[in-house]
């Protein structure tokens, strides 16, 4: 376990390339394709409803309630997989996390739109742990209206840890764009610490 701060100026970026073994992360990969509660939800686009480019599920302690895109989430209880893969994210980050997010990006047409991830409930400078597994994804970061500043392309490869926190939410904007390259499943895993009102 290795973090490399990333040369990002008013972020606070720590990149871990092999956090998981390719080997577990495989095995992970299938494992929570196969387990987790999946829902194919819609999400309100200038008064439009329609389907997310991806599979996604909310795992996390009872009181962790989250709004996300206008949607409101109870999460499920923690499987032991995920349990124990939020303990081991707890120990290397030295951070808390009461709940996760998972996005299943089936293939290279499932995507995710530029965002910040700063709902009031992840209080003023959120610290947010992104496990990839599955197939390598260009993650994008762009900077927010009137900080001028080139954007910043990253691979997350099967297995990688990226932690953003400090300032990184309230001055970037990042993206999962779709590829046409003929590519395999892929899934992420966010794990955050939500302050329910
Ligand atoms: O899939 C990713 O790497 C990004 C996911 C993300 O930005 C999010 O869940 O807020
Ligand atoms: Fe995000």
């Amino acid at each position: 376990m290795t973090f490399s701060p990333l040369p990002l100026p008013r972020a606070d970026l720590l990149f871990d390339p092999v956090f998981l073994p390719a080997a577990e992360a495989d095995v992970l990969l299938a494992q929570l394709i196969r387990d987790v509660s999946w829902e194919h939800r819609n999400i309100r686009i200038f008064g439009k409803e329609l389907p997310q480019p991806r599979l996604t599920a909310w795992y996390g302690d009872p009181d962790a309630r989250y709004s996300y895109s206008g949607l409101a989430w109870e999460p499920r209880p923690w499987t032991l997989a995920l349990h124990s893969l939020r303990q081991r994210i707890e120990t290397a980050t030295g951070t808390a996390f009461n709940s996760v997010l998972l996005n299943y990006y089936r293939d290279g047409r499932d995507s995710m739109g530029w965002h910040s991830d700063d709902e009031p409930e992840l209080g003023q400078s959120p610290a947010i742990a992104s496990l990839s597994l599955g197939a390598t994804r260009r993650f994008r970061l762009r900077p927010r209206a009137g900080l001028d500043l080139p954007p910043f392309g990253l691979d997350l490869p099967t297995g990688s840890l990226l932690l953003m926190r400090g300032p990184t939410q309230q001055h970037w904007q990042h993206a999962l764009p779709k590829t046409a390259r003929p590519i395999g499943p892929r899934l992420n895993l966010t794990f955050r610490q939500v302050y329910s009102p």
